[in-house]
């Protein structure tokens, strides 16, 4: 089912994470990504019923017009509007019924009315509906208010899809209005990109499993349930190395399995510069590595490179920093990786329900509290009070991102600040 290989060649400029030695703003960060990745995915075919959350590697057009055919938008009486007295009401013979799914057969004659059901095909010389609520009818009549508009209640032919328009084209994420989309345009099975390849590990001399005893000074190894988490929504093709021994030649190994299996590899601690560390020297040795250092906190150190075609990224070791850069920088290059439309996380410009002074030079990731009324209505954000990107209360208690720009030194109580949702719970 897999297609061949449509990105022939390599698929990474070699080197291609090479940045400036300076300390790299997030934007030139996400450019270089951007610029740098390209897609890997190759297309394969999925039935639409399975297309869902699956990025589209074709453009979807109309072949007809949808609906189909004029149709009820109620239940009710259809008739033509050239029937009706002025003034009315009006008495006009039923001369039949249409139901969604079974058409009256015949037209539809002046003084006559059809009694319809929502969905059902408009029959031939009716143009107009009026609701069975509004009507009575005795001895084989309806009696028709006064005042229906000529049309009303009548969905049109392509009034939802015109034919020949093109609904969606190849990088858009398959959302379930999209689904439905592709399917009322006749579509059985739709071209997609297939699932990105992620390898995930952690290392580190003091890092536990989840739910191993604790000795004194280890720490359990929290990042790696974290990335999966944050893949699991992404739709990956998952390969775990779990907990690795912090040793070069098993660390080495790990990397090589990971490069032939993976599009991606994905570590987290070790970052950071001068750090003795075996995964980044591991990088060096058999592929590269640019260790860049970003103008942002939390997530400063973070390891870019390329072993053969797999892109690898080394997320700083800081859950909170890890989180950040996550979704600030790996996301975008998933998207790319994948073949899809990269756009910018929404940014909701909203008063600070906070203050605080900061040095300039770096852009700031402050995890933001929305301040909501009872039905939902967000009024302003609050800081979570703590910053340190050990503290992962921080971002279990928010709701978002609260983006702080470089130059800024100063917010006070109701500045407008950049607040960037996680999600709005509850919907799409
Ligand atoms: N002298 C310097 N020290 C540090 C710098 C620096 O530039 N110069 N940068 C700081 C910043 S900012 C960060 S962020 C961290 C990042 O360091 P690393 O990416 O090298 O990460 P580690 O040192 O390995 O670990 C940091 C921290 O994270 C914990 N960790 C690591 N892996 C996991 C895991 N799988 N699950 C849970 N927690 C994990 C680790 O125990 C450490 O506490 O460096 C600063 N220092
Ligand atoms: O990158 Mo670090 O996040 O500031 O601890």
């Amino acid at each position: 089912m897999t297609g061949k290989a449509d990105t022939p060649g390599p698929r990474l400029a070699d080197d291609c994470f090479a940045g400036p030695q300076k300390l790299l703003r997030a934007e030139e960060a996400l450019a270089a990504i951007l610029g740098a990745a390209v897609t890997v995915a190759e297309r394969e075919e999925v039935p639409v019923e399975e297309a869902g959350g699956r990025v589209l590697a074709e453009e979807i057009a109309a072949p007809q017009d949808v609906p189909a055919f004029d149709n009820a938008a109620v239940d009710g009486y259809a008739f033509a509007h050239a029937s009706l007295a002025h003034p009315g009401p009006t008495r006009l013979a039923i001369a039949g019924r249409a139901a969604a799914g079974h058409p009256f057969e015949g037209a539809v004659r002046l003084g006559e009315a059809v009694q319809i059901l929502t969905g059902a095909m408009v029959p031939e010389g009716a143009d107009t509906i009026v609701m069975q609520e509004d009507v009575e009818t005795a001895d084989g009549h309806v009696i028709v208010p006064a005042g229906a508009k000529p049309g009303a209640n009548r969905r049109r032919k392509g009034e939802d899809v015109k034919a020949g328009s093109v609904i969606l084209g190849p990088g858009h994420r398959m959302r379930p209005q999209d689904v439905g989309a592709a399917v009322s345009l006749g579509r059985g099975r739709l071209k997609v990109r297939r699932r990105l390849r992620v390898a995930i590990f952690s290392t580190g001399d003091e890092i536990v499993p989840p739910g191993a005893d604790l000795p004194p000074g280890q720490v359990y190894d929290a990042n790696r349930p974290i990335l999966r988490a944050l893949l699991a929504p992404l739709g990956v093709g998952l390969i775990d190395l779990g907990v690795l021994r912090d040793e070069r030649g098993r660390v080495q190994a790990a990397l090589e399995d990971a490069a032939a299996r993976a599009d991606l590899i994905l570590t987290t601690g070790g970052a950071s510069k001068g750090a003795e560390d075996h995964v980044m020297a591991s990088v060096e040795a058999i592929g590269r590595l640019h260790a860049w250092q970003l103008a942002i906190k939390p997530g400063r150190p973070l390891g870019m490179g390329q072993i053969g075609d797999t892109v690898f990224v080394g997320l700083p070791g800081n859950p909170v920093a890890a989180i950040v850069c996550f979704l600030m920088f790996v996301q975008p290059l998933m998207a790319r990786l994948q073949g899809e439309t990269w756009r910018p996380p929404l940014r909701v410009r909203v008063p600070a329900r906070f203050e605080m002074k900061k040095k300039p030079g770096r852009r700031e990731y402050l995890r933001g509290i929305g301040v909501r009324e009872a039905d939902g209505t967000l009024t302003g954000v609050a800081k979570f009070p703590r910053d340190g990107s050990g503290i992962l209360t921080s971002l279990r208690e928010a709701d978002g991102l609260i983006e702080v720009a470089e130059e800024t030194t100063r917010i006070a109580e109701g500045d407008l600040v950049t607040f960037l949702p996680f999600h709005a719970p509850g919907l799409m």
